[in-house]
């Protein structure tokens, strides 16, 4: 049984009196096999651990670093001293807007791996590479960078976020249909490099515009393992109802 994930990903948003109002709505009841978290800004993870029973805090970005003269950045060990339990790598606003590229994202997967913080690692292609048929070559590029520096024992420790650049803040989800086709291709992408008994462990997430009337039927799909939500996550009761859409 693979576990399930939905984890709402703040970007730059919710100071202090946000999350604050987030959390005096936000109701979430434990079920088996399903993990929650969000992921605030890092300024204000500290602010945020331990404020909800059963909510994971999770941090948006690490430094390949573990420490030294690399002003401006964090490290996974301190992300760890922080109670983090995951971390956003590789997310496509970082690789456009911050250089991140597929060696950065492997060397901030080991580092978070090496204190026990769960990497979710973000792939996709952008609406030209979609349109154009190059999705998948896209994604293995990305996931191989990675996967060749894991050991088999790691690959239930790590998660995978499938989104497509297309479909994130745009409102276009892509449909259960092509979801389920690119998270079936990651999944046997796994299984080439680890085998496929140990690719059934791999949790995949998709995130692109998830919301309360699209989660069911994209976490129906069997290859679907929950959300990474982006705005949705911020209206705490429409977080909410996408956590029940995963039952
Ligand atoms: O980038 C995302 C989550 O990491 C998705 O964002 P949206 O749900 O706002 O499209």
């Amino acid at each position: 049984m693979r576990v399930n994930y939905v984890l709402g990903n703040w970007k730059l948003n919710n100071q202090r009196k946000d999350i604050d109002d987030w959390l005096e709505v936000f109701k979430h009841t434990a079920k088996a096999g399903v993990r929650v978290g969000v992921s605030p800004t890092l300024g204000y993870l500290d602010y945020m651990s331990g404020k909800c029973e059963g909510l994971m805090v999770g941090a948006q970005n690490v430094s390949e670093f573990d420490q030294g003269a690399f002003t401006g950045e964090v490290s996974a060990a301190m992300l760890s001293d922080l109670g983090v339990s995951f971390c956003l790598v590789g997310h496509s606003e970082r690789r456009q807007f911050f250089q991140e590229t597929n060696e950065k994202v492997a060397d901030k997967v080991k580092g978070l791996l090496s204190h026990e913080i769960i990497p979710v690692i973000c792939c996709g292609e952008s609406q030209v590479e979609y349109e154009t048929g190059q999705a998948k070559e896209v994604i293995g590029a990305q996931l191989s960078a990675v996967f060749s520096r894991l050991e088999v024992s790691q690959l239930s420790k790590v998660v995978v976020a499938y989104e497509p650049v297309w479909a994130i803040g745009t409102g276009l989800t892509a449909t259960p249909e092509v979801a389920q086709e690119i998270h079936q291709f990651i999944r046997q992408f796994a299984g080439d490099f680890f085998g496929s008994v140990a690719a059934q462990s791999l949790s995949i997430l998709y995130g692109g515009s998830v919301n309360e009337q699209s989660a069911a039927e994209l976490f129906a799909q069997p290859d679907i393992d929950g959300g990474l939500v982006g705005g949705a996550s911020l209206k705490p009761t429409s977080f909410m109802q996408i956590i029940e859409a995963l039952s």
